[in-house]
């Protein structure tokens, strides 16, 4: 299956392009696309006595009335509502003549009890909120608690952002074609598809690669090549050293829980930098993980020079203040001397995204140092807002919109977390997740996301797909473990998410 998702806007050139190129003309796509709605309504509600077709004035219409003749042919009652009509000339205007159904306005529709609805209304041209017959449409079904398949996309819902404009279907089954598209993952979007089915209706592989932009569905085949793999040879610290730093006596097990998961990521060692007073709690509850008391930017400015960390992580339970500021910066500052003995990047969660929220141009700037170590940003919404005040202000763009902005701003990547987590890298890669799981909304889960970031990077992993790989097997260690999970349950869940990686190419 691709990887890629496609924009509305590629999607209409990957069309365009297939036309051009063949087998299939428009109409030859539009057949394919409406046959393969119908299937789905076949299979999914074979039971189906009544199907209600709602079809636009546009392609997505022409979809809808392919599946209305089709699922006619079958056998099925079949009533159909139409919101303006098919341009002249249009391939959606044939289908509708190859349609032997008279359609109703949308403005007398319906809902009748039991039906199954074939929503074909909008779908990547939503141009504009749901409002009117529409939304009444909406209104009606949710009311009745009809079964929607959705034709592409709910209508209602941006196949860009996965925003809803005014209104939109909740379908219990979403038909789209060829490529999944951003709408498709990010919320409330996600939610409103029920089940995604991607159907080939033809479009050459050659022609999507052509159109395809930097826009991914985060699984395993995204990063797998580059996932660490121990060889048969190595020592400890060949397998990547990450150093955790520590807030104080009582805020100690944030930076634990990182610490296990860089471990349990494969990092070879792993070493918890505390401060002074702190060391005796800390020494409490470490077995494996190495123990080193750093108090100031002196004692800092050693561990660097040493050069045997490669990545970091700074913030869970750090506090927010001029400390984490100098040490994340000091960090970022040492990448030449660090470069040479390995040092590859430095993960700021939690304390230390807040201890910069007056000052992130500081951040930005040292980040932004050709020899700096590669800078993960893993800001939840709350954080983002208080880092990227404007781009966070930018209504227009979609929560990947945003961060893109911000990872190129910040010359970082930005791990934007939530239920539907983004990945970006100041290149414009981005990667959408969709294996979230609610259980990982739990104190300390995003303490360990930040430790396996580290114990990935710290074993060469580049940084953006070490970013998208944590994500990943952070989000389904949650899933395996499900209710009652608390964040001590991640880390210890890693090896069984991990194996699989290893055992087949097909895993994820
Ligand atoms: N060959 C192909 O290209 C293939 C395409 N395929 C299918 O085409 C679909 C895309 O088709 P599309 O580009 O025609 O857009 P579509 O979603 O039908 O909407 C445009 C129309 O709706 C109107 N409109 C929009 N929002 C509205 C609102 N809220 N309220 C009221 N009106 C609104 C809009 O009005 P306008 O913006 O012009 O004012 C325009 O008239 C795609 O999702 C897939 O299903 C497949 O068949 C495979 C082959
Ligand atoms: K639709």
């Amino acid at each position: 299956m691709r990887l890629e998702l496609l924009t509305p806007a590629e999607m209409a050139d990957a069309d365009r392009l297939a036309i051009a190129e063949g087998p299939f003309d428009g109409i030859g796509l539009m057949r394919n696309a409406g046959r393969a709605v119908a299937d789905v309504v076949l299979e999914r509600f074979p039971a189906a006595a009544h199907v209600q077709v709602l079809v636009g004035p546009g392609n997505n219409g022409g979809d809808g009335y392919v599946a209305a003749r089709i699922l006619q042919e079958s056998g099925i009652a079949v009533s159909l509502w139409a919101s303006g009509t098919p341009r002249e000339g249009s391939d959606a205007a044939i289908a509708a003549e190859e349609c032997p159904l008279t359609a109703s306005p949308l403005a007398e529709f319906e809902a009748a009890a039991g039906a199954v609805v074939v929503d074909a209304l909008y779908g990547a041209g939503l141009s504009k909120p749901l409002s009117g017959d529409a939304a009444r449409a909406v209104t009606l079904i949710t009311e009745k608690k009809l079964k929607v398949v959705a034709v592409d996309l709910p209508s209602g819902v941006s196949g860009e952002s996965g925003k809803v404009l005014g209104s939109a279907f909740r379908a219990a089954v979403t038909v789209t074609f060829a490529c999944k598209k951003p709408g498709h993952l990010l919320l409330p979007g996600r939610d409103l598809c029920g089940d995604l089915i991607v159907a080939d209706i033809g479009i050459r592989s050659s022609v999507l690669d052509t159109v395809a932009g930097r826009i991914f569905e985060n699984k395993p085949p995204l990063w797998r090549d580059v996932f660490p793999k121990p060889a048969v040879d190595t020592h400890k610290y060949r397998r990547g050293h990450a150093g955790i730093f520590s807030g104080g006596p009582t805020t100690t097990g944030a930076a634990r829980l990182s610490a296990l998961a860089a471990a349990r990521a494969g990092a070879g060692a792993v070493t918890v930098f505390s401060p002074g007073n702190a060391l005796a709690v800390n020494a409490m509850h470490l077995t494996s993980i190495m123990l080193r008391k750093v108090d100031d930017i002196a004692e800092l400015a050693a561990v660097l020079g040493e050069g045997r960390s490669s990545a970091f992580v700074l913030g869970p339970g750090f506090g927010v203040g001029e400390k984490a500021r100098d040490f994340a910066l000091a960090i970022l500052a040492a990448g030449g001397r660090l470069a040479e003995a390995g040092a590859e990047g430095l993960v700021l969660d939690a304390d230390g995204i807040t201890a910069f929220r007056d000052a992130p141009q500081w951040l930005f700037e040292a980040a932004a140092r050709a020899e700096a170590p590669a800078l993960v940003l893993t800001p939840h919404e709350g954080e983002f807002v208080r880092l990227f005040p404007e781009i966070a202000g930018k209504e227009d763009l979609s929560k990947l919109g945003k961060a893109r902005a911000a990872a190129e701003a910040a010359h970082a990547v930005i791990i934007y977390k939530g239920a539907d987590t983004v990945i970006a890298a100041p290149d414009g890669r981005t990667a959408i997740n969709s294996n979230g799981a609610p259980w990982l909304a739990t104190a300390g889960s995003g303490d360990v996301l930040a430790g396996i970031v580290a114990g990935l990077i710290a074993q060469r992993m580049p940084p953006f797909e070490a970013a998208c790989a944590a994500v990943w097997l952070h989000a389904e260690a949650g899933s395996q473990l499900g209710p009652g999970l608390i964040a001590e349950d991640l880390p210890a869940a890693l090896p069984r998410v991990i194996k699989p990686l290893y055992l087949s190419p097909d895993a994820g």
